[in-house]
């Protein structure tokens, strides 16, 4: 263990580095040169952790500045972390741990307020301090049971508003205004840089990358402001009685109003051949089961945890957010690691809040890991106390916390990274 040497990667490295990346995606294992020239120049070097063993990569581990969107609309510096491996010939030897440490330990000295991360498996990360904070859903909807009008276009939008088929470039223009709208008012959204719209309308490819273009569709509201922005594919499937058995499967589909949201499930649900549509990742309360008018032509393909949320500021944390209703309460958070553990009073409201350092007694104590779940308003404290994870140390303090960080609408985070 004391051998292995654990720091940020050089240029030189940089291909050893993607191959031990690919190894432990189980993916082919050696990168195109075009492939490591494309993805250099976008890597900040010195958050792009990898250990080594006499001079091979076996563990890789990467962070980046991101924006994260809490309840109310605010945004927190965050450090979002991904390309987690660890090669099979070095596991379960504490890399991780170490690198993940280390990591830590640096965001919270920059000043980030949380760390992020999409999770492959959920027993990895609970350790660390980070919860579950935003859950996915994915539907599959039978179109012919829905019960929509087959005569009717999507695309003559009821409420004013049109749809268009839209090209690359277009999207490439029109979508970062956009989804910085979406971002403003869905929590749980992360940024998404430059090179997030380049790789995903084609601007940038490696050859190795099989993207091939999807349909773009925009949703005009009467004023000609573009409002949501559909992306998908359709396969190409045929009965043996000839009939169309074609699938849409929706890649991403933001909207900045719920009339947005009607007209493009509507307009997707009468593309002509299709017959069944994959929803990809939705929030787990999206509008789409009941804009059809039957529901349960809508099946739940998919209900897990997706973005797992480590606060590191819990002051900064908890004053960024609002709150469902008034409310005062004393956290005592425990974290093993000591980057956040402390006692806080919490002056919460749903104008925003102020949170102290405090010696008071504690209403509730909690792990920071549950404070990461709690953070984004998805889950109920209620439902933590009743599975012991909150230990509720005030009578009736778990149902004011309940309450307090509840939010109306469930998080939402439509990206992996
Ligand atoms: C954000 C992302 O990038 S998500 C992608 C995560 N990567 C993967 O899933 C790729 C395949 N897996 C791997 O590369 C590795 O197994 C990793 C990165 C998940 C774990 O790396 P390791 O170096 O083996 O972890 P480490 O030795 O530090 O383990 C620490 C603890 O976590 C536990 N742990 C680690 N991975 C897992 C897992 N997949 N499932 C359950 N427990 C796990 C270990 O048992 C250990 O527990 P202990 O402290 O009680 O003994």
């Amino acid at each position: 263990m004391n051998s292995l040497e654990a720091r940020p990667v050089t240029e030189s490295e940089f291909a050893d580095w993607l191959r031990a990346v690919n190894t432990g995606f189980l993916r082919a294992p050696t990168p195109s040169d075009e492939e490591v020239a494309g993805r250099l120049p976008h890597m900040d070097l010195a958050r792009v952790q990898g250990v080594f063993d006499a001079g091979r990569c076996v563990a890789t581990f990467r962070s980046f500045a991101q924006e994260l969107t809490v309840v109310g609309g605010a945004t927190v510096p965050a450090d979002a972390i991904t390309n987690v491996t660890v090669s099979p010939t070095h596991r379960r030897r504490g890399l991780l741990t170490r690198l993940m440490a280390a990591d830590l330990a640096a965001a919270k000295e920059r000043g980030d307020v949380a760390a992020t991360l999409i999770a492959a498996e959920y027993p990895i990360y609970g350790r660390y301090g980070f919860g579950p904070a935003a859950w996915t859903t994915e539907w599959e909807i039978d179109i012919p049971r829905a019960g929509l009008d087959p005569r009717l276009s999507g695309a003559s939008a009821r409420d004013g508003g049109r749809i268009d088929l839209v090209d690359t470039p277009e999207v490439r223009k029109l979508g970062p205004a956009l989804h910085d709208r979406l971002r403003a008012r869905q929590h749980g959204v992360v940024s998404r840089g430059d090179r997030w719209w380049d790789l995903t309308t084609g601007n940038a490819l490696f050859p190795n990358d099989n993207w091939t273009e999807p349909f773009h569709a925009v949703h005009r509201d009467a004023e000609g402001t573009v409002d949501g922005l559909l992306v998908y594919r359709a396969d190409d499937h045929w009965g043996d009685a000839k009939q169309p058995l074609n699938r849409a499967t929706v890649r991403s589909m933001i909207a900045t109003t719920p009339a947005a949201e009607r007209a493009l499930w509507h307009f997707l649900c009468s593309v002509d051949w299709v017959t069944t549509i994959r929803t990809g990742n939705r929030a787990p309360d999206d509008l789409l089961p009941l804009l059809l008018p039957d529901p349960r032509a809508a099946r739940v393909v998919t209900h897990a945890d997706f973005l797992w949320v480590r606060v590191l500021d819990v002051v900064r944390a908890l004053e960024a957010r609002t709150y469902a209703v008034p409310g005062s309460l004393v956290l005592d958070i425990h974290d093993a690691t000591g980057l956040t553990a402390g006692r806080f009073h919490l002056d919460a409201s749903p104008a925003g809040a102020t949170c102290t350092p405090t010696t008071r007694n504690a209403d509730i104590a909690l792990d920071v890991r549950e404070l990461g779940t709690l953070y984004l308003g998805d889950e109920s404290a209620l439902r933590l106390a009743a599975l012991d994870r909150i230990e509720e140390l005030t009578p009736g303090a778990a149902a004011l916390a309940d309450g307090v960080f509840r939010a109306g609408r469930r998080a939402w985070c439509p990206d992996v990274f």
